[in-house]
């Protein structure tokens, strides 16, 4: 599992470990690991490192001073390097002298166009984990001038390190640099990040628990259930699907093929698609109605019920099972307009709630906003529920404090049904008795997954995520395998 910290974190330990450390050897540290960067990035898209160019685009705080001394170590490679320096008078002064001692050159704001025509490369020491807002004016115009490739130094400038956010002018990176420990901007803007190369400068030891986690797949692969020899199809759980109506019945289908691929273990279907579901999945044991579904370890309940009398009967109902419950769509909104529904569930039985943004502003009464991740942990603490906040990066919240982010793979989820594919999923790993937390967070990556493998680069659809599904688990499995 990866860790991420945010930025107020890594101050804190970077200032524990300067406390130790010889004057600017962290930055040295950093630069190095930024040069290296850049000169493979120049290998990869040029060819060669020695007598190409690179322009840094230097502003006034450290983040500057790791462009220039990472400007230093690129001489030593033979490469061209000018920096211009926004606030020619807080640049800092010992990377400024040790790129004049190594032959960089120094130009103005004015002369900057023709030398950032001709860069094969440039590098973003704008701002890094003290940035406030978007791009000023004159770092904007010269970003918006840039053609070439940008190795952003630490974040992209522009957006916000600790949400991720981009509200104006920004830089787009082909490739992130960042140094010491991951920061949310790193999971929540991938599209502004590029590629993300962590460079080791030793702050590990003195950070302590992440703010924020990243499943991998390996992560996924050591949790997702795989029958044993002493398993039968009840011993894995056994979910329960509420969803779809008659009219409606394709939500019920999604749901229910999903859980089917998901896990080896028994699916129920509950509710008026009954003909259709049993239909479209033989293996699965459809019933009319929740009363008389039979014992499930986990209810998924919500696609498709609609909002209603019998919907809120519906959901009262699985709510007081005392079982793990993943309230997904029409549930959301019921529980929204009548939070009266939640007393049916004993508080230590897991819920999983899983808005997309229109559905947290039903239940929160305010939209999402910016700051995702403390969206996603206020609405876990206030129903003291897991929270899967959905979006081009999903984030999962416990009412414990752990959040977690799925960084997409593309957006090839934005399709009807998607959902409901995502729903079927979180409940076959409640059902395998998965911790909630766990079980949103494994499911949204392996949704994901399928989702990617499914488009391949096309547009695809929520039947096609489905059938993607144990693509994804074999690429999951796999990486647990090489682990
Ligand atoms: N500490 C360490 O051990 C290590 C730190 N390291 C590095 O230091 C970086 C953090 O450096 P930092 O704290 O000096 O601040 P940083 O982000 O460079 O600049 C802040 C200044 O920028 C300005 N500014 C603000 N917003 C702006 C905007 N929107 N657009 C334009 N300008 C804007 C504002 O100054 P102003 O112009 O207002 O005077 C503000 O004071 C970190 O990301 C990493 O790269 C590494 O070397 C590893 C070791
Ligand atoms: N632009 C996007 N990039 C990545 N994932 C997305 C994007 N838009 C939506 N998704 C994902 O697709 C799914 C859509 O779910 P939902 O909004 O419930 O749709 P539906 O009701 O049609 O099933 C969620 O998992 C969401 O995170
Ligand atoms: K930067």
């Amino acid at each position: 599992m990866l860790g991420i910290w945010t930025t107020e974190r890594i101050r804190a330990a970077e200032d524990r470990l300067l406390a130790v450390t010889p004057d600017g050897e962290l930055m040295r540290r950093a630069a190095f690991g930024l040069a290296t960067q850049v000169a493979d990035l120049l290998a990869e898209t040029t060819g060669s490192v020695s007598g190409r160019r690179a322009v840094l685009l230097v502003g006034s705080g450290n983040n500057g001073g790791d462009a220039l001394w990472a400007g230093a170590f690129l001489r030593r490679r033979g490469v061209a390097v000018s920096a211009v320096l926004l606030k020619p008078e807080k640049a800092h002064a010992a990377g400024l002298a040790a790129l004049r001692r190594s032959g960089g050159r120094v130009v103005s704001l004015e002369d900057s166009p023709q030398w950032i025509d001709r860069a094969d490369v440039v590098v973003d020491g704008i701002v890094g984990i003290s940035a406030k807002g978007p791009l000023r004016p004159d770092a904007a115009k010269l970003v918006e001038s840039v053609d070439a490739p940008i190795v952003a130094v630490d974040l992209p400038s522009g957006v916000d390190p600790d949400t991720g956010a981009v509200d104006g002018p920004h830089v787009t990176a082909t490739r992130t640099v960042t140094f010491g420990a991951l920061k949310p901007v790193h999971a929540l803007a991938p599209q502004e990040c590029g590629e993300v190369v962590l460079v080791d400068i030793g702050l590990r030891p003195s950070l302590g628990e992440p703010d924020l986690r990243q499943l991998e797949l390996a992560d996924v692969a050591a949790v997702w259930p795989i029958p044993g020899p002493a398993d039968d199809k009840y011993s894995q759980g056994v979910v329960g699907i509420a969803a779809g109506s008659a009219t409606y019945p394709g939500a019920a289908v999604l749901a229910s093929g999903s859980a089917v691929h998901a896990t080896a273990g028994m699916v129920r279907y509950a509710g008026h698609a009954a003909e259709v579901v049993r239909s479209r999945w033989p293996e699965i044991v459809a019933t009319g109605s929740v009363t008389d579904a039979g014992r499930v370890q986990a209810w998924v309940v919500g696609p498709g019920i609609g909002t209603g009398a019998d919907g809120r009967e519906l959901l009262r109902h699985v709510l007081g099972q005392g079982v793990p419950v993943c309230a997904d769509a029409d549930a959301t909104t019921i529980i929204a307009r009548d939070p009266d529904v939640l007393d049916a569930r004993d508080p230590d039985t897991p819920l999983v709630l899983t808005p997309h943004a229109g559905e947290y502003e039903r239940l929160m009464g305010r939209k999402p906003g910016a700051d995702r991740l403390t969206a996603a942990r206020e609405a876990a603490k206030k129903y003291n529920a897991v929270v899967l906040l959905k979006g081009h990066c999903t984030v999962v919240a416990a009412p414990d404090g752990r959040v977690s982010v799925n960084t997409p793979r593309g957006s090839w989820l934005a399709t009807a049904g998607s959902g409901d594919v995502l729903t079927g999923l979180i409940g076959s790993l409640l059902a395998a008795g998965l911790d909630p937390w766990l079980a949103a967070s494994a499911g949204a990556q392996v949704h994901s997954l399928a989702g990617a493998l499914a488009a391949e680069g096309v547009p695809t659809s929520a039947s096609g995520i489905v059938d993607a599904i144990p693509s994804a688990l074999r690429v999951v499995r796999a990486a647990g395998r090489s682990s």
